[in-house]
């Protein structure tokens, strides 16, 4: 079976916020991201960083994946909080505004054979120029795409409101140049914190959009996420049939057969092993 790892839940805290760290390394989420950049006061700064680094030097997530939002490179913290990342052991290091394939490339060379990066998408010029940057990915270790749609909705000037309409064009680009690369994608957050429906729905969307997984504000917004993004039931239940189908001696060799009514392809039965991977991958948690 192929091996996959779950990111239906990806919160961000601020890396100056010892609490919250602490009651990271207890929450269902499945992946913590520490940040360094907009939820961090200038004043804060190195001394969040330092809260980070000694986060991931300490341990205790379990499962969760540890990754760190770093300050731009153009700021006056991107280069010290690279270099103090680069040995970390952090899962990954997030690069926030990231916009053309040279930061990446500058992000590759200041990290040296550390960590993976994940970028946020979250400007207009970062949007005209994906494809560029997801071409990048082989040469600087990129392995994700992490949208951030308030940045981004600032720069277009959109309002966005409860359907996301005007941000789905932007966001369905982000899933294509993923996929094309290869990379994770991870949709924006949902700044509503006490209404688990609003974030259901958000969810929901992201799920039909294409996306792996949501980035989350609040505790709250993780069990919405987890059973958004969990294949359900009755999608396990279909892929074991297109699976079982496919097995038959008398389907063997067939590129197209009927299930239950349907007509299945190989394609998707390449889709049925990925739920069935992720359903699995889930379940062992
Ligand atoms: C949004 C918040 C500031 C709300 O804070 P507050 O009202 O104080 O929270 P609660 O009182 O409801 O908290 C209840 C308990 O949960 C813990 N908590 C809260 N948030 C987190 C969290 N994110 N991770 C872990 N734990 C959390 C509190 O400590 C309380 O615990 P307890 O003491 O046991 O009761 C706050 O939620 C927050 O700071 N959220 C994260 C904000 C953040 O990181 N923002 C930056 C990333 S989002 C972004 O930038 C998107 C992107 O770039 C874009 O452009 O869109
Ligand atoms: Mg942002």
């Amino acid at each position: 079976m192929t091996t996959i790892r779950p990111r239906r839940s990806a919160l961000y805290l601020p890396a100056s916020n010892a609490r919250a760290i602490e009651k990271a390394r207890t929450l269902d989420c499945d992946v913590v991201i520490l940040d360094l950049e907009d939820a961090v006061a200038p004043d804060q700064k190195a001394a969040a960083r330092d809260a980070a680094v000694a986060a991931v030097r300490g341990g205790g997530f379990g499962h969760r994946e540890l990754v760190v939002r770093a300050n731009a490179p153009d700021t006056p913290w991107g280069a010290d909080d690279l270099a103090a990342l680069a040995g970390s052991g952090a899962a990954a290091v997030l690069l926030p505004k990231v916009s053309a394939p040279a930061t990446l490339v500058e992000a590759r060379a200041a990290l040296g054979d550390g960590p993976p990066l994940w970028a946020m998408i979250e400007t207009c010029r970062a949007i005209v120029d994906l494809p560029a940057i997801a071409d990048a990915a082989g040469a600087t270790g990129l392995a994700a795409f992490v949208v951030g749609t308030n940045d981004l909705a600032k720069e277009m000037r959109c309002r966005p409101g409860a359907t996301r309409a005007p941000l789905l064009p932007v966001l369905t680009q982000v899933v294509l140049a993923a996929r094309m690369a290869g990379l994770i994608a991870l949709d924006g957050v949902c700044n509503v914190l006490d209404d688990e429906a609003v974030v259901e729905a958000e969810c929901r969307q992201g799920l039909d959009w294409g996306f792996d997984g949501k980035t989350l504000i609040h505790p709250a917004q993780i069990a919405a996420a987890n059973r958004v993004f969990t294949p359900s039931a009755a999608e396990v239940e279909w892929a074991q049939a297109i699976e079982a189908a496919f097995a038959r001696p008398g389907n063997a060799g067939r590129g197209a057969i009927r299930v239950e009514g349907k007509m299945v392809e190989l394609l998707h039965l390449e889709e049925a092993r990925r739920t069935l991977a992720i359903a699995h991958a889930v379940a062992r948690r």
